[in-house]
Formats: C-alpha cells, structure tokens, sequence
C-alpha cells in the first residue's frame, strides 16, 4: 500500500488540482525513477538497449498526457466570445478525443459532439475541441468528461443550452478485462433548450451519422 503519509501537502493550482511544473527536470527525473522500478517489477531488464531510456519517455508522456490539470477550460472560452446575434444551433462534431480512464490509467478515446445555441455571444470554433483537450487530458470517466465539458460552456457563455455527446471506445474493456473489442460507450449531456425533445432531435439527428 502507498503510504498517504508521504505524500506532500497538495499545492492547489486550477480547479483544486495539484500544481506541478511538468517540465521540471527533478519532477521527470523522479517519475523516471518510479517507472524504472516499474520495469523491474513486471520482469523486465530495464538495462536491455531498447528500454534504457524507457522510463524518462514515459514520464514524459505521461506528464503530456495530464497536462489538462494545468489548463483552466472557463479561460480559453473567455478568451475569445464575440457578441453576434446568431440564434441557431451551433454545432462542432467529431473531435477528436483522447483520454485516460481513472481506473486503470489506460486510454479512452473516441468523438465528442458539441452544440449550443448562442444567447448574444458566439465562442471562437477552436476553443470547443481546445476545451474538450482540456478535460480529456486528465485521469477521467467518460460521464465527467461529458458533464465537464458541458457545465464549462453553460457556465461562460451562457447559451440558451447545450448539448454533449461522446462516444468513446476504452482500452481497459477491449484489451484486458471483459475483452469487447466492439463496444462503444455513448454519454450525453444538455442543458436549457436541449432538454427540450425537439431540440434535442435536431442535434441528435444532426450527428447521427457518425453515432454507431
Ligand atoms: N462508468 C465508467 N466506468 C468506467 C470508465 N472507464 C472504465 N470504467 C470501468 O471501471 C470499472 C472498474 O471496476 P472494478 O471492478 O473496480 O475494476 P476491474 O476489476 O479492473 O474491472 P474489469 O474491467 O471488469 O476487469 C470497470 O467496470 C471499467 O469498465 C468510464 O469512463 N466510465
Ligand atoms: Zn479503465
């Protein structure tokens, strides 16, 4: 067991989470030094040429790939909202999404489908996938990524609704465990207009074509 003792008082940096300068080189260094026991411990001699550098890459991709605790989503859509006065549904579809279960801190990955309906502001179209990055790159369950990613867009741009759908295909259920290699996990998430049918209908058929 990992003793909690041990573990340093946590520094709060944005929305509660540890502060960390992912590239500092002592950080690296000691999370490089965690892996190369890792190696040890499954059986592997981490001293063979192909894995001497192993344990600093995946520290660092496993600091590239958290690197969302760093980023506050609510900024960047602050960053750039223009008063316009379009009504109609705005919809960005198929995003790419690429995160890790909290579980078993093996990839998910899959699409994400945003829409929403402007209330006097539209958003820059890049800052949707940047906050869907945001979230994503962060130890996560598909129901809070969805939930994340809506309640963040209601809560700065205040739109008549929002709507969120992810489906996602996730490694621990396809190359370990239950082993489905064909399951795809759909989540949802609205607000406002979009807990109304009609409206809902509209998105939903709108992006139907790629919900398998
Ligand atoms: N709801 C939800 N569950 C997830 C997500 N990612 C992984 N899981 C599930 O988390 C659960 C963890 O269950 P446990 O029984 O504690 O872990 P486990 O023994 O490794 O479970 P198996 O995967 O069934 O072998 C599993 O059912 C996973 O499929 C997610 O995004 N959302
Ligand atoms: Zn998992």
């Amino acid at each position: 067991m990992i003793d909690d003792q041990n573990i340093p008082d946590r520094d709060e940096g944005i929305n509660g989470y540890q502060k960390i300068d992912r590239y500092n080189p002592e950080l690296i260094q000691n999370l490089s030094a965690s892996y190369l026991d890792v190696l040890k411990q499954i059986g592997e001699n981490p001293n063979r040429e192909g894995l001497l550098k192993t344990p600093e890459r995946i520290a660092k991709a496993m600091l590239y790939l958290t690197h969302g605790y760093d980023l506050d989503a609510r900024d960047i859509l602050n960053s750039a909202m223009f008063k316009e006065e379009y009504s109609q549904m705005v919809i960005v579809k198929d995003i790419e999404v690429y995160s890790m279960c909290e579980h078993h801190m093996l990839p998910f990955f899959g699409k994400a489908h945003i829409a929403y309906i402007p209330n006097g502001y539209v958003v820059g179209l890049s800052k949707i996938p940047r906050i869907v990055d945001v979230f994503a790159r962060r130890l996560q369950v598909q129901e809070r990524l969805t939930n994340e990613i809506r309640d963040c867009i209601q809560e700065t741009l205040n739109p008549i609704g929002v709507g969120v759908v992810i489906e996602c295909r996730h490694l621990c259920m396809s190359m370990r465990g239950v082993q489905k290699q064909n399951s795809v996990t759909t989540t949802s998430a609205f607000t406002g207009e979009f807990l109304k049918g009609q409206t809902r209908t509209e998105f939903l058929n709108l992006i139907s074509s790629n919900l398998s």
